[in-house]
């Protein structure tokens, strides 16, 4: 018996790493009995007699799990965020962190497309990387696309990780992935068609060795995913709420229309992104509405 990570799943075949080598595998017969799917980046106990036939005989437990990629053991996303003014969203970064935050999977935010930005655009970017730096996200923010820096920051992040690329079409997540490991030759605009196909097929998932890391080549799931959380949890997912949250006066303030509301008082000081406490109220609303529709149907 041997202990690997499967690396690839294909049709029901398992491509398992294990001491320097890939094990082609299949599930044990009574896996689908006990409706148990071994995902790509599971940890599995395995049998094999040779590197192209084996049985999987064993998932051990998993960290987090995702339906989209359907990978197992994620514990970090690279969120592309397209800074051009024409696909920049503060709303959509919001939604993809707390997306995030509630699967319980790491985010490092890399700022694309930054060389076409005018001067201006390019201060007013920085200066929000610098404010999400703050709230406790890495933001990888170079003017020069794909710089030797910006690519070891990415690089430095990724490594001992198992890691997705999310970001909305067009983001520049083949490209930054191309960047990072050459000898992917992704087509731009591979990653969405891929997943479109996706939706009725067994596509091939992968976790490519890139630097000291593992990365999906699948996206990560889509933030228009509505979150699966109460709307009062919603703050939770706002690192800076949470910190200030203590000095709110009522215990669970969802900091909407609560007096002596510490988050309020620092949006009113000017010592919060605007942009943040309004993505908030958004979400929050969503939230609701969307319970609202789902108790009416009951
Ligand atoms: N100038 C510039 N163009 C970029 C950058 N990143 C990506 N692009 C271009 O933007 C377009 C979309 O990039 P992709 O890498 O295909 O984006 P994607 O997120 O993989 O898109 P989907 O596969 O559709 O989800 C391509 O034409 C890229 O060449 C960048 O940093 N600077
Ligand atoms: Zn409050």
């Amino acid at each position: 018996m041997k202990v690997g990570q499967i690396r690839q799943s294909l049709s029901g075949f398992y491509d398992v790493y294990a001491d320097g080598q890939l094990y082609r595998t299949r599930a044990r017969g009574n896996f689908r009995k006990r409706k148990i799917t071994p995902l790509v980046g599971d940890q599995v106990e395995f049998d094999s007699t040779t590197p192209q036939e084996g049985y999987v005989l064993k998932v051990l437990p998993r960290q987090t799990q995702l339906v989209r990629p359907p990978v197992a053991n994620v514990d970090l996303a690279i969120v592309v965020t397209a800074t051009t003014p024409q696909e920049f969203s503060t709303n959509l970064l919001d939604r993809q962190l707390v997306a995030l935050g509630v699967a319980g999977i790491d985010a490092v935010i890399y700022f694309a497309k930054t060389d076409l930005l005018s001067d201006a655009d390019y201060q007013d970017r920085q200066t929000l990387a610098a404010a999400y730096r703050k709230i406790g996200y890495p933001v990888i923010c170079d003017r020069t696309a794909f710089s030797e820096a910006a690519l070891t920051m990415v690089k430095r992040a990724l490594a001992g990780h198992v890691a997705v690329v999310m970001g909305q079409t067009g983001a520049g997540k083949s490209t930054l992935l191309n960047h990072l490991e050459p000898g992917l030759a992704l087509a731009t605009g591979e990653i969405s068609q891929a997943l479109n196909r996706g939706k009725h097929t067994t596509r091939k998932v992968s976790l490519i060795p890139v630097a000291d890391g593992l990365v999906a080549d699948t996206p990560g799931f889509s933030s228009y995913e509505v979150f699966d959380i109460a709307a009062n949890e919603l703050t939770h997912y706002f690192p800076e709420f949470v910190r200030l949250s203590a000095d709110c006066k009522y215990r669970g303030c969802v900091h909407i229309n609560e007096p002596h509301c510490a988050v309020k008082a620092a949006l009113d000081a000017g010592q919060l992104l605007t942009s943040r406490y309004d993505n908030y109220l958004q979400f929050y609303e969503t939230i609701k509405n969307k319970k609202v529709v789902y108790n009416k149907k009951k």
